[in-house]
């Protein structure tokens, strides 16, 4: 037992020396608005109408290190449960810096993994930011790439009957945003194509999800990123002989070599980067990747890994092959109370789904929601879910990282998570901003051990058996039998359907490779 403890604690701590003097966010406490030193009236008047009256621990903590004492001299990354509010934790400070700016230039980027989630942050950024006249724009790629384009950079307005020069024309273009939030792949096509969309007075970079987002190179977007925003003799003043707009009013965010003590060789003012996660990866050779300057880090406790506060697990331990029969006599207890049920993969999130639609009598509305779908199918299920018209969700992992939505009270896993990391993520889309929330895991005996060693890595050592009344389990399996029966037939359909949409795909592509011979 000991030794296992000891072995947990040793793997706990990190090889990098800055990770090992963090600032402990549990010292914190939530502070109302009226109390908060230097918040800009009009950001606190947004923020009530958000129904917001105080700070949460991990936001003081980090307005702290930049509207206060730290003045944003340091990159932070933050590591913090899940809900325990990251995502104004940045916001805040980044819209308050901003809101003094003289001239409309693209000043902040935050990068988010997938889609909803961009969209998630951009609502809470368009909630706070136009109260002090900032701009905030969105690239994920829901929209057209011309309709997002005239979104993001204003075009000058042409007179008819004119001749313009074009290359004075696209020195004209500005940005429309002083924010923008972006997936990494439309980002790139932006940094790529658009005439107009430039970085070079970005101040401000947050990598949301970190530990995500620097598991796959998303086409290079961090060191693109990087290498634009990097001082260099060129940006010291890009247009030196042309009276832009930009250079006049905005001289503050043109970068120039810094002089300054432990500034050596960077810009300044310098790009200043947050990073966050509820499981920010430790590894020295990822975190490299971000260039940090003398990094500061935001902990909650001793532990690597933290669930929250309030949520409760629960273990349901039975046969593989009775698992859905557990399911749908869980789901039945829980009432239509919202519930997101997590499985491995996209394959059994499709076939679970369509099982449970199969036992008739649930009245309960079930969705699916997984990498396999179209995004606008899987963006249409997520609003039904927010607004109360779905209320469960059958979900592969895509759901895991950030989805906040109100009023989850339960999640389910399924299958088992693979690692703590999946659990703590997969855990977190419920007991969220100091709400309470459960979470039950379905298990076959063998699984129990490591599931317990699993949990103790997240210091979770609670985590009771949930008993489902053995007489409900026996009045499900005539209704069971025949959805079985029904889902095999579904399944064999499907793939019929699949394998005459590929032959025809593949016939098709014959004939235009013949047609160009
Ligand atoms: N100060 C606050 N007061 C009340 N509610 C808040 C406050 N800050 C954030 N919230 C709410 O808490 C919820 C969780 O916030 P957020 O999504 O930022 O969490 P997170 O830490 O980023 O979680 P995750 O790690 O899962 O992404 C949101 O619904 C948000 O509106």
């Amino acid at each position: 037992m000991e030794k296992a403890a000891e072995q947990n604690n040793k793997q706990s701590v990190p090889v990098l020396p800055w990770m090992r003097s963090p600032i402990d966010v549990g010292a914190f406490d939530d502070c109302l608005l009226p109390l908060l030193p230097f918040l800009d009236p009009r950001l606190e008047v947004a923020l009530q109408n958000m129904a917001i009256s105080s700070l949460f621990p991990v936001q003081v903590a980090v307005w702290q290190e930049t509207i206060g004492p730290g003045s944003f001299e340091r990159d932070l990354c933050i590591n913090s449960p899940t809900g325990s509010g990251k995502t104004l934790a940045y916001a805040l400070p980044i819209v308050q810096m901003l809101s003094t700016r003289a001239i409309r230039c693209l000043r902040a980027l935050v990068v988010l993994p997938t889609r909803d989630l961009a969209l998630q942050v951009k609502e809470v950024f368009a909630a706070i930011a136009p109260a002090v006249g900032l701009s905030v724009g969105l690239a994920v790629g829901q929209s057209s790439i011309v309709d997002e384009i005239s979104e993001l950079v204003k075009r000058p307005k042409l007179q008819a009957g004119i001749c313009y020069d074009p290359e004075a024309l696209s020195l004209d273009l500005q940005s429309s945003v002083d924010i923008l939030v972006a997936t990494p792949g439309r980002l790139m096509d932006h940094i790529n194509s658009t005439k107009g969309f430039t970085l070079e007075h970005l101040r401000y970079l947050v990598v949301d999800e970190t530990d995500r987002l620097l598991r796959e190179a998303y086409q290079s977007w961090l060191p693109t990123v990087l290498q634009l925003t990097r001082c260099s003799a060129k940006s010291l003043f890009p247009h030196a002989n042309t009276f832009l707009p930009s250079t006049f009013g905005s001289l503050k965010t043109i970068r120039r070599s810094g002089v300054e003590r432990g500034f050596k060789g960077k810009s300044y003012p310098r790009l200043v980067k947050m990073v966050l996660s509820a499981t920010l990866t430790q590894d020295p050779s990822k975190l490299a990747q971000l260039d940090l300057h003398h990094p500061l880090l935001l902990t909650t406790g001793q532990r690597r890994y933290r669930l929250p506060e309030q949520l409760e697990s629960f273990k349901l331990i039975c046969e593989s092959k009775l698992k859905p029969l557990y399911l749908v006599a869980l789901l039945q207890t829980l009432q239509g109370e919202k519930c997101i049920v997590f499985t491995s993969s996209v394959e059994s999130t499709h076939r679970l789904c369509t099982l449970l639609n199969f036992f008739g009598d649930l009245q309960i509305k079930i969705k699916e929601y997984s990498g396999l779908q179209r995004q606008s199918l899987r963006s249409k299920t997520l609003r039904a879910f927010r607004v109360g018209d779905i209320q469960v969700l059958v979900s592969s992992d895509a759901m895991t990282r950030g989805m906040d939505v109100d009023g989850v009270t339960n999640v389910i896993n399924y299958d088992i998570p693979a690692y703590i990391k999946t659990y703590i993520h997969r855990a977190g889309r419920t007991a969220r901003a100091g709400k309470a929330g459960r979470c039950f895991t379905l298990l076959r005996k063998d699984e129990v051990k490591r599931f317990k060693k699993m949990l103790q890595k997240a210091d979770h050592n609670s985590c009771p058996v949930y008993s489902v009344p053995s007489d409900s389990i026996e009045s499900l399996r005539s209704t069971y039998n025949s959805a079985m029966e029904k889902l095999k037939e579904t399944v064999a359909s499907e793939t019929h359907k699949k394998r005459k949409f590929k032959s025809s795909r593949m016939f098709k592509g014959k004939e235009l490779n013949n047609q160009k011979v």
